[in-house]
């Protein structure tokens, strides 16, 4: 849109410009005919250069270097068509007339039409040069005057009046008033860039003819054109309004609008004013040139039929150009589209773009990243390599430094080694001088030597003869010595002997001890009775009193008097007595069996008088309440295991039962034929080897759970049945090879009640008769062997065949008796009393001698004597077993054995058996 106005302006100048300078030539071809012209060019031509001259003044030479100092009309008005050398002028004699002065060159490089820019910038400074003329007054000229073809005279009045300004300024200080012609400044607006006044003032310029009909003419023109470019712009404001519209610049739509009304109307009242000064000008002109008004007056009315002729083409061409605009305006739209589908597809592609950048700049983070990972490792191993070389370059120099070191020491040493050899040399050769010195003087001492020796020899010689008189003197002395070792060692050999003999005596004296041991219980009487009450199950006792030896019996009389009986025994134990009391006095007959005697413990006593008890103990036995049996056993093999040593024992054991006269093998389930009893013994029962008291008693059990059978089977037969336990010792002496062999009873009977008073009949009468017949016959076989009999009836019952071989005059017997205290066992208690009495009385008869005829005395002295003796063996034993190691012990040995010798004469009442003397075979 802005170009729009420019190329109607500059349409328009160019034909004004034509018109002008058809004008012009008219009027030049008018003059140039007359006189006048030539004073006028003249002149003209000399205040051009005057003008021309003050300007170069002014701006300097460097300012108007394209202003002569003489210039053509030409130059001058070329030189003076861009404005800038008034404009400067004017702003040095008055600063800030013109404020902006526009410097042609750069704007003409900016715009594509150089010209019409120049044309512009042209004008617009030349209009502001005008306007500030016109502000002080000063007369003015047409722009187009500047053009080819302008009138030249008036830029030439125009500059000298400005320089008389300049001088009447100077004169005055300022206070000079050009032609005191002043008008108010604000009869003329300043130019602006999109002003119209080019326009106006090249109509201006069109009617600036000198005389005042021309400006007429002029000014109807311009009333003429007025409406019918208001007719063409409806709806526009009239002229009045045009210094507001002027006003507001920003409004370009209404800028648009209004170039017509301003082209048609102009600024009339700045015309007026040009038109002033015009006729000013042309007043003065025409005062000098009176003559050619007339001409100037016809060649107006030509002028106003041109014009009419080029208003008209004007308006053809300005129809011409609403067309082009129009054409232009919708090439502009359609740029506009097309600008905006560019604008679309290159928003598509700044996108794509963006996406691309933004894709390649994370690529290119990414490879940045992989960049400063890459440089990071490659840092790394590079320190690594660093660290290596430094690594390398110390091992290097360390390496450097031995090797250094190691010439160094080598140097050393070689030197070292030179100053060696060669103070070895000097040794060697010192010692060589020194050798042959010592040579000369040992061959000397060798001779004093040599002498010496001789002198040595002689010596020896004298010292060899005594040595052999000591050799002999030493040879006597040792066959001396030899004799006397002959001697010592026959003696030792005699005491070697001696010790022989004795500890061969050992075994005598072992034997000599056991014998007399078994003599001492012999002395004891062969059958002992022990009684034993057991505790009363009811207050009323029929015993009285107990000691060791003797009980005594409440026996209830008819008169009312309380008699009291005694029977005396071995040893009487009342109801309190413990289990081990009562073993203490058995112990000894245990270690007669392992001696080689036989021994038969059995206890006596009617039913429930307490024999199983004292046997064997009550039901669960305990430590403290186990019975003879297990005791007797734990006994036997304790000694068979303090013998083992020179005695190896082969223990074994058979349990039997006899009822009704039947022998019974209770350690087996078969029943024994009788007539296998051979009169000692029982060949066809079991005889179970033992290593223990465990075995013993595992045995036991079995025996009285066989036992216990059988007596289920035959109501309580175990209080009528006579119970053995027989264990038979074989030992072998591992010294002297003798054998020796024993055994032990071990008898539980039956009740000895008597059978009358039990008033029983049947099986139970049988029994009886069983058990009273057995007992008898046992008493019988003891009577008879008190009585020292040819004959004793073992035969008389299995019970005395069965321990036949215990009761013979080898056997040792201890029997005990039990009684019941209750009053209502008295009788059979008094009956057991008696037959155990009896038993005692016979066995122990020596004893009722021994409390007044001298053979007791005699014989307790023998028993002093021996138990003196057993004691002093004993130490002998001990210290045998012991030797002393000096000699100065034997002698009290071979005292001691004299000794035992002399008392081993008492013992003589009864002999063990041995190999030889055993008369028993099993
Ligand atoms: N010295 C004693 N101390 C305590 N109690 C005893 C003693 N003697 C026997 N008794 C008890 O008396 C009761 C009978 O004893 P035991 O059975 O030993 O008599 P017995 O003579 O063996 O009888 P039987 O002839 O019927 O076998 C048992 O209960 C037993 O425990």
């Amino acid at each position: 849109m802005a170009a729009f106005p420019l190329n109607v302006i500059s349409m328009v100048e160019n034909v004004l410009h034509k018109y002008d300078e058809r004008l012009d030539q008219r009027l030049d071809e008018r003059l140039s005919d007359t006189h006048f012209a030539s004073r006028k060019a003249k002149e003209a031509s000399l205040r051009r250069n005057e003008a021309a001259k003050w300007l170069r003044n002014m701006v300097g030479t460097v300012g108007g270097r394209d202003l002569p100092a003489e210039p053509s009309e030409e130059d001058f008005m070329a030189a003076l068509r861009n404005g800038i050398i008034l404009c400067s002028a004017l702003n040095k004699i008055q600063p800030g007339a013109v404020p902006k002065v526009v410097e042609a060159p750069s704007d003409a490089d900016v715009l594509p039409d150089g010209k019409a820019l120049s044309v512009y910038q042209y004008f617009e400074n030349v209009r502001n040069f005008l306007v500030a003329l016109e502000r002080l007054g000063l007369p003015t000229f047409e722009t187009s005057d500047l053009e080819q073809g302008g009138i030249s005279s008036r830029v030439v009045n125009c500059i000298l009046a400005l320089k008389s300004y300049n001088e009447g300024k100077l004169i005055t200080n300022g206070l000079w008033r050009y032609g005191g012609n002043v008008r108010a400044s604000n009869l003329i607006k300043p130019v602006m860039s999109k002003d119209p006044e080019p326009l106006k003032e090249s109509f201006s310029s069109a009617n600036s003819d000198p005389s005042h009909e021309h400006c007429e003419e002029q000014n109807k023109i311009t009333q003429e054109y007025k409406p019918s470019s208001e007719a063409h712009n409806s709806g526009l404001k009239p002229a009045s309004d045009d210094e507001e519209m002027v006003d507001n610049e920003d409004v370009e739509a209404k800028q648009e609008k209004c170039d017509n009304v301003k082209y048609n109307a102009g600024e009339e009242r700045s015309s007026k004013h040009l038109k002033q000064l015009e006729l000013d000008q042309q007043r003065k002109e025409s005062s000098e040139f009176p003559k050619q008004q007339d001409l100037v007056e016809q060649e107006n009315e030509k002028n106003k039929i041109l014009k009419q002729q080029l208003l008209a083409q004007i308006e053809n061409k300005r129809s011409e150009l609403l067309k082009q605009q129009q054409l232009i305006q919708q090439e502009n739209e359609r740029s506009m589209l097309l600008k905006q589908q560019e604008l679309a597809q290159l928003e598509n592609k700044r996108n794509d773009l963006l996406k691309q950048q933004q894709l390649v700049q994370q690529e290119s983070e990414r490879s940045e990243v992989w960049k400063q990972q890459q440089l990071a490792q490659l840092e790394n191993e590079r320190v690594e390599l660093t660290k290596q070389q430094q690594i390398v370059q110390q091992e290097k120099e360390r390496s450097e430094l031995l090797k250094q070191q190691q010439l160094a020491q080598l140097e050393n040493e070689r030197m070292q080694l030179l100053e060696e050899h060669q103070l070895v040399q000097q040794q060697k050769n010192e010692r060589i001088n020194l050798l042959k010195q010592q040579l000369l003087s040992q061959q000397e001492k060798e001779r004093i030597q040599l002498l010496k020796q001789q002198q040595l020899v002689e010596q020896h010689k004298e010292s060899i003869q005594e040595l052999k008189s000591m050799v002999y003197q030493t040879k006597t002395g040792m066959e001396f010595l030899q004799k006397k070792h002959q001697e010592e060692i026959i003696h030792l050999g005699k005491q070697l002997h001696s010790i022989a003999s004795a500890a061969s005596g050992y075994q005598r004296i072992l034997e000599e001890n056991r014998k007399l041991y078994n003599q001492v219980q012999d002395l004891k009487g062969n059958i002992r009775v022990y009684c034993r009450v057991r505790p009363c199950h009811h207050n009323q006792t029929s015993v009285s009193n107990i000691d060791e030896g003797s009980i005594s019996l409440i026996i209830p009389s008819k008169n009312g008097k309380d008699g009291k009986k005694t029977f005396t025994f071995n040893r009487c134990f009342g109801p309190n007595v413990t289990q081990a009391e009562v073993f203490a006095d058995t112990q000894p007959l245990i270690r007669s069996v392992l001696d080689g005697y036989n021994v038969c413990i059995f206890a006596y006593g009617q039913t429930g008088s307490g024999k199983t008890h004292t046997m064997s103990g009550p039901n669960n036995p305990t430590e403290e309440t186990v019975g003879v049996n297990y005791r007797a056993l734990r006994d036997l093999f304790l000694i068979s295991e303090q013998r083992k040593d020179t005695i190896h024992y082969d223990i074994r054991v058979q349990m039997l039962e006899i009822y009704n006269e039947t022998v019974r093998d209770l350690l087996s389930t078969d029943e024994i034929r009788n007539s296998s009893l051979n009169g000692i013994n029982v060949p066809d029962a079991n005889l179970v080897p033992v290593q223990s008291t465990a075995d013993v008693l595992s045995l036991m059990d079995l025996g009285f759970k066989n036992r216990a059978v059988s007596a289920t089977a035959m109501n309580d037969r175990s209080s009528r049945s006579h119970s053995c336990l027989t264990v038979h010792v074989h030992g072998k002496d591992l010294t002297s090879g003798k054998t020796i062999r024993g055994s032990i009873h071990l008898v539980d009977l039956a009740g000895s009640e008597r059978v009358d008073k039990s008033e029983v009949t049947g099986d139970r009468l049988k029994e009886a008769q069983h058990i009273n017949k057995s007992l008898a016959a046992l008493g019988d076989v003891i009577s008879s062997l008190a009585q020292k009999q040819q004959h004793i009836p073992y035969r008389n019952s299995k019970l005395t065949q069965l321990l036949q071989d215990s009761l013979g005059g080898q056997a040792k017997t201890l029997m005990f008796v039990h009684i019941a205290p209750e009053q209502d066992a008295l009788v059979e208690s008094i009956s057991t009393l008696k037959f155990a009495e009896r038993v005692s009385t016979i066995e122990l008869g020596a004893a009722k001698v021994n409390k007044d005829s001298a053979d007791v005395k005699e014989l307790k002295e023998q028993i002093a004597n021996l138990k003196a003796a057993l004691a002093q063996k004993d130490e002998e034993a001990e210290q045998f077993q012991h030797p002393p190691s000096s000699k100065s012990d034997l002698p009290v040995l071979k005292s001691q054995l004299s000794s035992t010798t002399v008392s081993s004469k008492s013992g003589s009442r009864k002999i063990p058996r041995d190999d030889s003397a055993s008369s028993l075979e099993v």
